[in-house]
């Protein structure tokens, strides 16, 4: 079988030197149930998804980098992290061993620092149960066993963050934008799409909870994993949310993607009409196009890593608690170099973002449009946010659905639209709505 091609690299002055890290089995657990017992602290890193997921705390090594190389810069840097790590490993499978977690600011040009994290210790399962703890050290001394890396969580575990109950000052804020402004930004956008400059382009907005205690992160998180179950929990230091929308998985030679464009909100739906999201959806060109623009995307840009690729011919209506989505799965198997290597997920990762599903098509006529049009510094809203291993296997996600803690009492929602020929500037203000709910009920708040 082909590995992901991380070769070590010497390491760099500066650089961490000497990676240590063991990971030991430990009793299966219900991933649906288990790993949420160890999202209990807010400094937790969390990437949980039913049938499995990571929870980690503590920081080993970091890496911050801005500007267009930050995909390069990052992998570079991981290369030499692992260079000359010393890894125990029982179980040998995605996610155990040395992992970093990541997030990548969305745009080249943003002051927001992207960054890997790798942490002091793991807590996974796999989609199928098995559960395994990793600690990690930068300490050539310290001593690497199973009682170690137990007594390491045993630690954390015995320190966690309470929850919060709503208060009444408690209140949400307009962000950069207003919603007027806002939806005379969409009604540019789409004289430019009529114009025939482009064809999709995405539009985002800002909105700011302003809280009278701490945010609790980790009940926050714990909220959206049980609700949003088909999506991915993510939380990677202070940035938060449950995205639906899967950039690239690599697990071995396959990679996976889940591309969305096509959004129908659930809280307006007749209650007596099971069709409705299917008609609505899956039958309006409209929509259809938008989706098919954000699936040639990410095809196009995969093909050339990949020795086979399929999706399905028609895309499916994915129901979330707040929306349905139209939504495609695109599986690849990854083409081997002449050495046997297959890209690693962060290689992919570098390739595919920005999809039109968050930017536009062209990318480039979007990109100048996002940043005239909107006034937001994106940050690492629509960003890649994930992890990777050591050997190149990883899981990003689009950073969707989700909001960035700026200080403990006040958190940046973002949420954005494409918008195409057809597009209404209510409706697209409407959908934002729609898109900020998740976040905005496990804030406790309401709108
Ligand atoms: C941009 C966002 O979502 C994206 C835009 C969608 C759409 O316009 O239909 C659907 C899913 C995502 O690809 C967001 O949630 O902020």
């Amino acid at each position: 079988m082909s590995t992901p091609s991380l070769t070590a690299l010497p390491p760099a002055p500066g650089q961490s030197r000497g990676l240590r890290s063991i990971t030991v089995t430990r009793a299966d657990m219900d991933p649906r149930t288990g790993l949420l017992d160890y999202v209990v602290r807010n400094d937790a890193h969390t990437w949980i998804r039913r049938g499995g997921g990571l929870v980690a705390y503590g920081e080993t090594a970091r890496f911050t980098v801005t500007g267009p190389d930050r995909f390069t810069q990052a992998q570079e840097w991981w290369r030499r992290e692992l260079a000359g790590a010393e890894v125990l490993d029982d179980l040998g499978i995605p996610g155990t061993g040395l992992i970093a977690f990541g997030s990548f600011a969305f745009s080249k040009t943003s002051p927001h620092e992207s960054r890997l994290i790798v942490p002091r210790v793991v807590v996974g399962c796999g989609g199928d149960g098995r559960a395994w703890l990793t600690l990690i050290t930068a300490d050539a001394e310290a001593e690497l066993s199973a009682e170690a890396a137990e007594a390491a969580l045993a630690a954390y575990l015995s320190e966690p963050d309470a929850g919060r109950s709503p208060g009444p000052g408690d209140r949400l804020g307009p962000g950069v934008l207003s919603e007027d402004q806002y939806q005379r930004a969409v009604a540019e956008g789409v004289k430019h799409v009529q114009a025939g400059e482009l064809s999709k382009l995405v539009l985002a907005r800002d909105i700011v909870a302003h809280l009278e205690t701490p945010v609790a992160t980790a009940q926050v998180l714990r909220d959206l994993a049980v609700r949003y179950e088909d999506c991915w929990t993510y939380a990677v230091d202070g940035l938060i949310g449950s995205t639906p929308e899967m950039l690239i998985k690599v697990e071995n030679n396959t990679a996976r993607a889940r591309v969305l464009a096509g959004t129908l909100d659930r809280a307006n739906a007749p209650a007596d009409d099971p069709d409705y999201a299917t008609r609505v959806l899956a039958g309006s060109e409209k929509q259809l196009h938008e989706h098919q623009i954000a699936i040639d995307s990410l095809t196009e840009t995969l093909q050339p890593f990949t020795s086979s690729m399929t999706s399905h011919s028609e895309p499916f209506v994915l129901q979330l608690p707040n929306v349905w989505h139209l939504a495609s799965d695109v599986t690849a198997q990854l083409a081997a170099d002449d050495d046997g290597r297959v890209p690693t997920s962060l290689a992919l990762v570098q390739a595919l973002h920005p999809t039109a599903a968050v930017c536009g098509t062209p990318t480039t006529v979007a990109g100048a449009l996002i940043r005239e049009l909107e006034h937001l510094q994106r940050g690492p809203y629509a960003g890649p946010v994930g992890w990777i291993d050591a050997g190149g296997n990883g899981e990003w996600g689009i950073a969707l659905r989700g909001a960035v803690v700026e200080t403990p009492t006040r958190v940046r929602l973002y949420a954005g639209c494409g918008i195409v020929e057809g597009s209404q500037p209510a409706a697209e203000l409407a959908e934002t709505w729609s898109k900020f709910r998740p976040m905005i009920e496990a804030l406790g708040l309401s709108r």
